[in-house]
């Protein structure tokens, strides 16, 4: 028990060398009588782990294979700290599924985060859902597996979380209780349609003609977040609202009919829900992920997260508009896929991420992003996964497809 009386939950943090990451250890640390790092793990960043293993002394450690293992084992043995160190997609999985674990903050970026996700919903975890590709590659499967487990799903992604918090008491494990694919039971909660947020990126203003020379560095100077470089390029392409248009319908059960994206340029209103009374509720607050990092540590009840209050005459105005699909294919895309059979997510989710690495090493334009992924969903056939290890073989397909197409342009 912590001094408040409140048991002190033990908590994984996949992908702690990331952005979120370092927003969820900078939360924790504001409540040690809460919360303990039972768990912290990067891919290539040994240094950075180290130094989180000196502060917060976790359990486990995990890296991305053998030869940083071993570097990570020398550095924490000349510092005396006594954590034990694994690796691999197995290490990932141990430290989510651990007896010990009440949460796993699920923090990987992209397909990468899968595996050890879902280990951790079929441990039966209080999972916090950063890595939407995940949900978006494996909706139906991973939402069937948070029901079958009994793990409580609770949305990281800021959209997802406000959405969350504007909806209904009880409505959320209910939807989550509903079994068939995009089953909108959302009329019958008194819900007339979702509204999902997004900023439009750091491109919204800019022409077509401006878009063919831009750099990754422009790409990720994101006007309000700070965030990783892929979903930075996700931003930019508004594919990041294209992923959490299906990352939605999966989460929520809500059709991709009942969902409306909004382009919002300042990112203070973070999304909302319309009842059929009329009522429009919105969550407000500063664009910093700290918000819905320790909404969902804490949930149900609330804690301090170090993020300052609004002010909101200094916001003054709040602008929407209409989200331009000519100009961002990436978002059209992705939501005719929220309309096809669950594998054209998988495959879109695939071809987006060899389309980024390829913008971010220089070796694709920005707008030939999304003619990777038009290509290579009009390759791969649509079909409804049965397994997992399907999902991951459509992925691969997908891959494949998407990297000859590459270097032939
Ligand atoms: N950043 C944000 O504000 C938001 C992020 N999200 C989502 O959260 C997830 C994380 O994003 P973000 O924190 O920005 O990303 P970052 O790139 O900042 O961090 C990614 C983390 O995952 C680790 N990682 C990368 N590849 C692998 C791999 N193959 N195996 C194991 N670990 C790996 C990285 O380790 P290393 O540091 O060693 O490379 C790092 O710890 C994404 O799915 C993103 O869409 C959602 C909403 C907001
Ligand atoms: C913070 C967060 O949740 C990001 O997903 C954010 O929404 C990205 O900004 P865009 O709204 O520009 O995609
Ligand atoms: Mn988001």
């Amino acid at each position: 028990m912590g001094k408040e009386g409140v048991k002190k939950q033990f908590v994984t943090v996949l992908g702690s060398t990331g952005s979120i990451g370092l927003s969820t250890l900078d939360v924790i640390s504001r409540h040690p009588e809460r919360f303990h790092v039972y768990a912290l793990t990067a891919n290539t960043k040994v240094e950075a782990l180290a130094r989180q293993c000196q502060q917060y002394h976790p359990t486990f450690a995990v890296v991305a294979d053998e030869k940083s293992a071993v570097f990570l084992q020398q550095i924490l043995a000349k510092a005396d700290v006594n954590t034990e160190v694994l690796w691999g997609v197995q290490g990932l999985c141990q430290v989510a599924t651990e007896d010990q674990v009440d949460t796993v903050m699920a923090a990987i970026v992209g397909a990468a985060g899968l595996e050890p996700t879902l280990a951790a919903v079929y441990s039966g975890k209080k999972v916090l859902l950063a890595n939407k590709e995940s949900l978006v590659m494996a909706g139906a499967l991973f939402m069937e597996a948070v029901q079958d487990s009994g793990a409580v799903l609770l949305p990281i992604d800021s959209e997802h979380n406000a959405i969350f918090q504007c909806l209904p008491q009880n409505s959320y494990t209910e939807s989550i209780s509903a079994s068939a694919k995009y089953t909108s039971n959302l009329r019958t909660q008194g819900i007339r349609k979702l509204l999902l947020t997004g900023s439009g990126g750091p491109f919204r203003q800019s022409s077509l003609e401006q878009l063919q020379s831009v750099t990754p560095e422009q790409a990720c100077n994101h006007p309000n977040w700070s965030m990783g470089p892929k979903i930075s390029v996700d931003s930019a392409t508004m594919m990041n609202k294209g992923l959490e248009f299906i990352e939605a319908c999966w989460m929520f059960s809500a059709s991709p009919a009942d969902i409306e994206v909004v382009v919002h340029p300042q990112s203070v209103i973070h999304s909302m829900v319309e009842y059929v009374d009329g009522s429009v509720l919105a969550q407000l607050g500063n664009p910093d992920m700290r918000t819905p990092i320790a909404h969902a540590l804490s949930w149900p009840e609330r804690v301090e997260s170090g993020v300052s209050s609004l002010d909101i005459f200094q916001v003054a105005k709040l602008d929407f508009e209409a989200p331009d699909l000519d100009k961002f294919p990436c978002l059209r895309l992705a939501q005719e896929c929220a309309d096809r059979l669950p594998s054209a997510a998988t495959v879109l989710n695939a071809a987006n991420e060899v389309a980024v690495d390829a913008f971010l090493q220089n070796r694709l334009p920005f707008l030939s992003i999304s003619s990777v992924i038009e290509h290579t969903l009009s390759k791969i056939e649509d079909v409804e996964p049965q397994s997992i290890d399907e999902v991951k073989d459509i992925d691969q397909r997908a891959r494949h497809v998407a990297e000859v197409f590459l270097a032939s342009q």
